[in-house]
């Protein structure tokens, strides 16, 4: 699978933004049909460097049993010590450049990008994919910027170089559809399924949202 097909239903999560146990969350989110996921440890329960250690070793595990890439957000230390697929960051850390001139040759960067700007930067820099937004308000993270809209996502989209694409904030299976027809490859979701009742299903639904049909 190429990465731009592992964009399309990528799962984001950290203990924090859970309503059960994360191991639990994963393996549900892993067995309804996510495509890639990212470990970001955040917010005010957030593990401690060593309890975030071993929860970023357990959830890999699961991901290498089902096949799903796994990417550390803005810890490039942690993910080079676990061997992680890849790391995540976006304007506040490591530059992309920095971070491609210590990593392995097949290290996944991904990079955050709310304007057309930033799209062209990250690409110049050598990012392998762009995750554009907030495109709608978000409870999810705390420091978000204010949501660009679907226009605003479909404005950036002719900047970002041709290199893969997924949208993120405040995406559920409500907007699914609509944010797919932008053109993006696929969503970044966190609360859709972390805090899901039924994460399993909650993931399968957004992956028969995002599954491409062949004349798309
Ligand atoms: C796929 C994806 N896109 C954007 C982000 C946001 O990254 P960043 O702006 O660095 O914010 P934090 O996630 O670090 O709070 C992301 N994590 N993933
Ligand atoms: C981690 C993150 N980054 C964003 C950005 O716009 O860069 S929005 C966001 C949170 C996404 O969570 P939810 O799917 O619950 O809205
Ligand atoms: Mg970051």
């Amino acid at each position: 699978m190429t990465l731009r097909q592992r964009l399309q239903l990528y799962f984001i999560m950290g203990s924090d933004d859970c309503l059960h146990a994360p191991e639990q969350v994963v393996e549900e989110a892993l067995a309804g049909g996510i495509t890639l996921f990212q470990f970001r440890e955040k917010g005010a329960r957030a593990h401690s460097d060593t309890a975030t250690r071993a929860l970023a070793l357990e959830l890999q595990q699961r991901c290498r049993r089902h096949d799903v890439p796994f990417v550390v957000n803005d810890d490039v230390e942690l993910a080079l010590a676990i061997g992680a697929d890849g790391v995540h960051v976006g304007q506040q850390d490591e530059s992309v450049a920095a971070i491609r001139a210590r990593c392995p040759r097949n290290f996944i960067i991904g990079a955050s990008a709310i304007s057309r700007e930033e799209a062209e930067r990250a690409s110049r820099e050598g990012a392998d994919y762009l995750g554009i937004g907030p495109v709608l308000a978000t409870g999810s993270k705390a420091d978000a910027e204010r949501p660009i809209g679907l226009q605003g996502l479909a404005d950036i989209l002719p900047f970002t170089g041709g290199l893969p694409t997924v949208a993120i904030g405040g995406i559920d299976a409500s907007c699914c559809a609509r944010v797919m027809r932008t053109g993006v490859d696929g969503v970044a979701v966190i609360s859709a399924i972390s805090r899901a009742a039924a994460p399993r299903q909650a993931a399968a639904g957004l992956k028969s949202l995002t599954a491409r049909q062949p004349a798309d």
